[in-house]
């Protein structure tokens, strides 16, 4: 089992510095960034070395990994250190003992760091450069990780952010790669995949709780109606701009919404994409409690190691009986946000919001 420190001490640090040295496989030159990027920020806070030039290119590379974790509290980096040096140990040691043609998912993720410790099985979304923008590996690893988190001994399932953002949202890149049957087949794909994606989260049968460490923007914010439980950093923002986008709400967002925090409320966030504060979610139900960002993950984790103490059949069972009255309608609703989102993405509409991103003329 990988050992998760929930709020790294500087001996953990120190420790995880060291098991860096002796760990026996390269880990490759991203990992190394991300590495680089964490030590940075925890020893010395933001970026502060003046930007390399563009030819020089591995400088350039370590600068734009560091700048890229923006605000992040230096006990923060300090924890995602030791968070991947501990996934890395685990995934490194066991992938050489990885049976020919077993799953190798089931030990390594690329886009996540999963581990599970004390009774929690966290799922950390892991592209802290793209601003844990969710690609469609993304989409399978998490999907994958909740079927095996739904199966584990632990009680209660976290899902958290990386780095300075929870997640960006859905990947605007995925809209690049056409398969031969052109848009269309690409559209009905992705339909097919988020239809499914979603499902993960309605059917998921423990305790889910987001840890919200940072501004959450698409799908990470409409996903969070199907939580137990919400907690944010005073950092994070709920923003959902599909109108900007040419899109539609999905996540089941169009019918918790309303339900949670009035028509209206969800109006104002899902048509008119109004960015919310974390206060002003909490005020609307969709947040449970709102923590300052400089005690967040200490208090966050020690609320949760006292959740996840208690007797885990029982908290099955209770949140069995509140979420069946309402599966059926969920997946109903889920199916339908699909298929008006798979006519949405040939729009003109999303097509030039999509290009837009992507040449850099627009951003949120
Ligand atoms: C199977 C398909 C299912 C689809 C489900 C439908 C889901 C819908 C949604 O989720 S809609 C929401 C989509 N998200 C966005 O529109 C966000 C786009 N990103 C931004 O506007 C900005 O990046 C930002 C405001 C999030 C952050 O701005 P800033 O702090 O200035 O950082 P950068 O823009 O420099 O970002 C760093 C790096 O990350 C890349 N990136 C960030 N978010 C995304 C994204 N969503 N998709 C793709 N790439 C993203 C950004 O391009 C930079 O990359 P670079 O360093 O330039 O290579």
């Amino acid at each position: 089992m990988n050992r998760t420190a929930m709020r790294a001490s500087q001996k953990d640090f120190e420790n995880a510095m060291n098991q860096v040295k002796l760990l026996k496989k390269d880990p490759g030159n991203e990992v190394k960034l991300k590495l680089y990027s964490l030590y940075k920020q925890a020893t010395e806070g933001p970026c502060n070395m003046p930007k390399p030039g563009v030819f020089d290119l591995i400088n350039k590379a370590k600068w734009d990994a560091w700048n890229a974790l923006g605000s992040l509290p230096k006990e923060t980096a300090r924890q995602n250190y030791v968070d991947l040096v501990s996934s890395l140990s685990s995934s490194l040691e066991s992938s050489s003992q990885v049976e020919p043609g077993t799953d190798r998912k089931s030990t390594g993720y690329e886009t996540l760091m999963v581990t599970s410790e004390d009774g929690i099985t966290k799922i950390m979304l892991n592209r802290p450069t793209k601003k844990n923008a969710l690609n469609v590996e993304m989409y399978h690893e998490i999907m994958h990780a909740l079927k095996a988190a739904s199966k584990d001994d632990s009680a209660i399932t976290v899902l958290t952010g990386n780095g300075d953002y929870y997640s960006s949202g859905n990947d605007l890149t995925n809209f690049t790669d056409i398969p031969p049957g052109g848009v269309e087949e690409k559209a009905k794909n992705g339909a097919i995949l988020l239809r499914e994606f979603v499902g993960c989260f309605i059917d998921f049968p423990k305790p889910l709780i987001a840890v919200v460490n940072g501004p959450a923007v698409g799908i990470s914010v409409t996903l969070l109606g199907l939580f137990d439980a919400v907690y944010a950093s005073d950092r994070a923002t709920f923003h959902t701009p599909f109108s900007h986008l040419g899109q539609s709400p999905e996540g089941c967002s169009s019918y918790t919404f309303p339900k949670i925090m009035s028509p209206a409320k969800a109006t104002e966030m899902l048509v008119f994409g109004k960015k919310l504060t974390a206060g002003e979610a909490c005020a609307q139900g969709l947040v449970t409690e709102v923590f300052p960002d400089s005690t967040f993950q200490k208090e966050v984790w020690t609320r949760l190691k006292a959740f996840a103490k208690l007797p885990p059949n029982a908290m099955r069972i209770s949140k069995e009986i509140i979420r069946n009255r309402e599966k059926e309608k969920l997946h109903a609703v889920n199916a339908e946000e699909c298929s008006v989102l798979q006519g949405r993405w040939l729009s003109d509409e999303c097509m030039n919001a999509v290009v837009n991103f992507l040449s850099r003329k627009s951003k949120l």
